[in-house]
This record gives C-alpha cells, structure tokens and sequence, in this order.
C-alpha cells in the first residue's frame, strides 16, 4: 500500500536566532523565529508524514502553547513523527522537498540536511532529495522577511497477498 502526503512551513528570519534548517546551522546574520528551534525544513517533512498518515500536523501533535516544545530540536519531533509511520507499518518510498529562500546559500549545506532526514526516517539518501529556490527577490521571502519549505513523500506499507 502507498500513501502520500504534503507539508508547507513558513518561519520569519529575524535577528539574533540560529538558522537551522534541515538539521543543519547555517552561519547567517538572521535566523528563524518559532516556539521550537524553527526548522522550517523539518516542519514541512513532518507535515507532510503526518498528512501521509492521515494524522493532521505537527501542531496538532506538538502544540505551540505546550512548555515543553519551547525551543523543542524539530529533529527529536521529526524522529516521533516517523515512529508513528513505523507503527503504522510504513517505511519511506521518497521524499521531495524544496526551500524557498532568498539568502542563504542552501547548496553547500543540502547534503548534510539530507543525511540528516535519511536517518530520522530510517532510509537510504538516495531517497530523500532536499532542493532550494529563490523567489527572484519577489514576495516575504524574496525580500528576505521568511524562509517557506514544501515536503512530498510517499510512504509504503508492504502488505502479504494470500
Ligand atoms: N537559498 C538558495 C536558493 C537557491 N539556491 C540554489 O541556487 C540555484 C538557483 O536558484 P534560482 O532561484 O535562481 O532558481 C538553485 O538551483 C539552488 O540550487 C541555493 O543554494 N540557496
Ligand atoms: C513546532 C511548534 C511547536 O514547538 O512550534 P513552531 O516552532 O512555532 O512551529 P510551527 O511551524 O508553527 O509548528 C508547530 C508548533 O506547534
């Protein structure tokens, strides 16, 4: 069986907070603003599972007015998001996910995010590809104000044919 599902997340850059996408810290003047660390990458992933899964989003699961997920790592989410897939019985058939940012460079830092995600989903690199566009300077994120990611995946469940 396959299921598919979709993520979209938007963080605003601001001062004097990391940048950590996809796992990764990117040395940069600004960084993400959220309750949790902001992983605008790993949100929009997990998003996309929990859609996969028909299980809603990750403020659902992890909510913005819990304590507990104040300046939460959305690697750890992200690693509780897949052991509901695992429960599930579903393993990762392949990822696609884009960053929309005007700056920072992603390019440098995508293969590290990609091995990061490959291994909170238990799967091989080769099935998870992370990408990155501008928006030609145009809208909240061409200006600079917000990072946006999107998220496909496709999840299977191997089921025995009788
Ligand atoms: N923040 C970003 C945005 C883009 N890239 C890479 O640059 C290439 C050109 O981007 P366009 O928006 O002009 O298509 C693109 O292929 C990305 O790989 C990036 O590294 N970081
Ligand atoms: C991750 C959570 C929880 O700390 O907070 P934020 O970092 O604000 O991120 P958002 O993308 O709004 O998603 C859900 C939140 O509940």
């Amino acid at each position: 069986m396959i299921t598919v599902g979709q993520g979209f997340d938007v963080h605003e850059l601001v001062e004097g907070r990391p940048c950590i996408i996809g796992g990764v810290t990117i040395p940069f003047e600004k960084g993400l603003m959220g309750h949790s660390d902001a992983d605008v990458l790993l949100h929009a992933v997990s998003d996309a599972i929990l859609g996969a899964l028909g299980l809603g989003d990750i403020g659902r699961h992890f909510p913005d007015t819990d304590p507990n997920f104040k300046d939460a790592d959305s690697l750890k989410l992200l690693e509780q998001v897949w052991v509901m897939a695992k429960e599930r019985g579903y393993r990762l058939g392949n990822l696609d996910a884009t960053i929309i940012a005007q700056r920072p460079k992603m390019a440098p830092y995508i293969p590290q995010m990609v091995e990061i995600i490959a291994g909170a989903l238990e799967s091989q690199p080769q099935k998870v590809n992370v990408k990155a566009t501008t928006t030609e300077q145009l809208g909240f994120t061409g200006r600079g104000e917000g990072i946006a990611s999107q998220c496909i995946v496709c999840l299977i469940a191997d089921v025995l044919s009788s």
